[in-house]
C-alpha cells in the first residue's frame, strides 16, 4: 500500500481541507500510515489527532521514521507537513486512498440506531453468508470478520472503527475475496468523522432514544440525532423504521439524497409503511411473525410470508424485518432469508439458557432505559405468570442517566433485582449500585446488592425455580470488566451462568 503525497494534497484540496503544506521532496510517496507513535513509522505519514495528543508523540514518530505529518497546526520539526482544517476528515480520506479505495469494491450495508445495530447486522450477515458463502464481511461491536479464515475473525474495540482501521480491514476483506460488507455505524463515527467520504449502498435507521449524551460523547440530544441521520444522507437506498422517534427529521434526511423509490419504510402492524410485521407467537426459544407488503414498492420486494426467529424479543422482530429488506435488496432469496433468520444467533443478545430446576436464564446486552424497558416489557407480556428477576449494574464514568433509568424500569417491570458491578471505570461500584437503589420503589421490587458479579449471578440462579425468568442484563458477552482504566478479564455472563448451573445441577 502506498500514497503519493502530491495526490494526497490534490484530494485534500478537492474537499477544501487543505490549509498549507511544506513538502521537502516533491516526489514523496509514503508506504506506511499511522496515528499512533508507538507503531512502526518507516517512510510513513503520521496523523497528529485526538484530545490527548502531545507534541512528544510526533517527535517519537519522527524518530521511528515518519516522513511527513498531517495536523491541524504546525509543530516544530524538520520533516514535511500538511496542515488541514480537520485532521479526522483528512485521516479518513487519505486512509481510503492509501488502501486503494477498497470501499469501491464492496457492496456496503450499514445500520444505525440507538438499539439493534449489532443484532440486525448479525441477522443480515447470517442470511447473506448463505447467499454468498465466505464473501460477506462483518464489522460489528462484537466481532469483525474480514475474511473467510479463522484468523480473519477478531473482537472489535469500537462499534465503528477509526477510519484508518476501517479502510485497512476493508482492504483485507477485498483481498480475501469478499464482496459485501455489513457494518454498524455509531453516532460517534459521524461525530469523529470515522466514515467521512464514505457512501453506503444501503443505510438503515432502526430507532433513536436519548443515549450517549454526556462528556466525550454528544453534548445534546439534537447533536446525537444530527450525527445519526448523517448515515441516511450518505446512503443510496434507505431502510427506515416508520415508528421511530423523530421520524419526520429522519425521513427528511433520507430525502436529501434519495428519491422516495429508494426509501423503504417498515413498522409493526403499520399502514404507513411499505412493509408491515405482526407477531404470531413466541416461546422462550423462538418467535414467529408475519411480513406483509402494503405498498407497490413493498410488494416488489416479494418478501410476504411467515418467518421464525431463533432470538426472542418483539424488538428483534423489528430488527429482523429491517434485515429481511436489506438482504432482499442485496440479492438474497426468500429461502436463504427464512433459513438465515431461524438459525441466527447474536453473542450476548437474548441468549437463553435452559435449566433443570432454576427457571429460564436470559443473557442480554440491554444496558439503558429504552432497551431494558423493551426487554422486560416483552418478558412481562409474554410470560405473565413468571417472576422476572434481574441481575444488573451500570458503568462508571459514562451514561450516568442509565442509573435512574434502571431504577424506574426495575420498579415498573421486575419482581426482584440484584444490583452488581458492570464496568465501574474509576468509580466505586458500590456507589453506582447505591444510586440505582435510591431510585427504586422498594415496595414494588425486592432489591439487594452483591458487588461481586459471579456471586450475584449465583445467588439469583440458586434462589430461582419453576417458571422464573432470570435476566443477566447489560453485559452481554463482554469478556472483561473495565476497571480503573484496565480491561480486567471476566469469563462473561453466559460462561459464569453455565458454570454455576454445572455446579448446582451437574
Ligand atoms: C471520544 C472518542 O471518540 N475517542 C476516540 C478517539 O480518540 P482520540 O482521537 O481523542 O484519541 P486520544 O485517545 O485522545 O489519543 C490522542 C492520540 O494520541 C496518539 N498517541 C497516544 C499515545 C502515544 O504514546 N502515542 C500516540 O501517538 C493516539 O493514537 C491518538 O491518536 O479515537 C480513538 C481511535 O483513534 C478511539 O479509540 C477513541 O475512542 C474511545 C476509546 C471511545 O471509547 N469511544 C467511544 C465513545 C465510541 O466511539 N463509541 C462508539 C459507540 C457508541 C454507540 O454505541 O453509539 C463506537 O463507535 O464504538
Ligand atoms: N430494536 C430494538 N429496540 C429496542 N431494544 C432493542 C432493539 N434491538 C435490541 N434491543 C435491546 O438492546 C440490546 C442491545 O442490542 P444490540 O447490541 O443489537 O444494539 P446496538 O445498537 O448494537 O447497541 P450498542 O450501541 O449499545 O452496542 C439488546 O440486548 C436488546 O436488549
Amino acid at each position: 500500500m502506498s500514497l503519493e503525497i502530491s495526490k494526497a494534497i490534490d484530494l485534500l484540496k478537492e474537499h477544501d481541507l487543505l490549509v498549507s503544506s511544506k513538502i521537502l521532496d516533491k516526489d514523496l510517496f509514503v508506504t506506511n500510515i499511522s496515528y499512533n507513535s508507538r507503531e512502526d513509522q518507516n517512510n510513513g505519514i503520521f496523523f497528529c489527532k485526538g484530545n490527548n495528543f502531545k507534541s512528544e508523540y510526533l517527535e517519537q514518530a519522527i524518530d521511528a521514521g515518519a516522513a511527513i505529518y498531517v495536523a491541524e497546526k504546525e509543530f516544530d520539526s524538520n520533516i514535511s507537513n500538511i496542515i488541514v482544517r480537520d485532521v479526522q476528515k483528512a485521516l479518513s480520506l487519505l486512509s481510503a486512498a492509501f488502501y486503494g479505495n477498497p470501499e469501491r469494491e464492496l457492496f456496503i450495508i450499514a445500520f444505525t440506531g440507538t438499539k439493534g445495530k449489532t443484532t440486525t447486522s448479525y441477522f443480515i450477515h447470517n442470511i447473506l453468508d448463505k447467499v454468498y458463502p465466505g464473501k460477506v464481511a462483518l464489522f460489528s461491536t462484537v466481532d469483525r470478520i474480514t475474511g473467510p479464515k479463522p484468523e480473519d475473525k477478531f473482537k472489535s474495540d469500537l462499534t465503528t472503527p477509526e477510519s484508518m482501521e476501517l479502510f485497512r480491514d476493508m482492504r483485507h476483506a477485498v483481498d480475501s475475496g469478499m464482496t459485501k460488507l455489513v457494518m454498524e455505524v455509531s453516532s460517534q463515527a459521524y461525530k469523529k468523522n470515522r466514515v467521512y467520504g464514505l457512501k453506503f449502498d444501503i443505510g438503515g435507521f432502526l430507532n433513536i432514544t436519548p443515549d450517549h449524551i454526556g462528556e466525550n460523547e454528544h453534548p445534546t440530544y439534537a447533536d446525537y440525532l444530527y450525527c445519526k441521520k448523517q448515515l441516511l444522507i450518505n446512503s443510496k437506498v434507505n431502510i427506515i423504521n416508520a415508528q421511530t422517534n423523530d421520524f419526520d427529521t429522519v425521513i427528511d434526511a433520507a430525502r436529501q439524497t434519495s428519491d422516495d423509490k429508494d426509501i423503504y419504510l417498515f413498522g409493526r402492524d403499520s399502514k404507513d409503511s411499505d412493509i408491515s410485521l405482526s407477531s404470531k407467537e413466541a416461546t422462550l426459544s423462538d418467535s414467529v411473525f408475519d411480513i406483509s407488503s402494503i405498498t407497490q414498492k413493498g410488494k416488489s420486494l416479494d418478501v410476504d410470508g411467515e418467518y421464525k426467529l431463533g432470538v426472542v424479543g418483539d424488538f428483534n422482530e423489528m430488527n429482523a424485518t429491517a434485515a429481511i429488506i436489506a438482504s432482499k435488496l442485496a440479492g438474497g432469496d426468500n429461502k436463504d432469508i427464512v433459513e438465515g433468520l431461524s438459525t441466527a444467533r447474536v453473542p450476548g443478545r437474548m441468549e437463553h439458557i435452559n435449566t433443570v430446576s432454576h427457571g429460564t436464564i436470559f443473557v442480554d446486552y440491554a444496558h439503558n432505559y429504552a432497551s431494558m424497558k423493551a426487554l422486560l416489557g416483552f418478558l412481562r407480556t409474554e410470560y405473565p405468570k413468571s417472576k422476572i428477576k434481574v441481575v444488573v449494574g451500570s458503568p462508571g464514568n459514562k451514561g450516568v442517566s442509565r442509573r435512574a433509568g434502571f431504577a424506574k424500569v426495575l420498579t415498573d417491570l421486575a419482581d426482584s433485582a440484584i444490583l452488581t458491578t458492570d464496568d465501574p471505570g474509576f468509580e466505586d461500584p458500590a456507589d453506582i449500585c447505591k444510586q440505582i437503589d435510591e431510585g427504586i420503589d422498594h415496595s414494588k421490587v425486592e432489591v439487594e446488592t452483591i458487588i461481586d458479579r459471579p456471586a450475584a449471578i449465583r445467588k439469583m440462579i440458586e434462589t430461582s425455580g419453576g417458571d422464573d425468568i432470570v435476566v443477566l442484563a447489560a453485559k452481554g458477552d463482554d469478556p472483561y470488566q473495565k476497571t480503573n482504566g484496565v480491561d480486567v478479564p471476566y469469563p462473561s455472563d453466559p460462561v459464569v451462568a453455565r458454570k454455576i448451573l454445572k455446579d448446582i445441577e451437574g
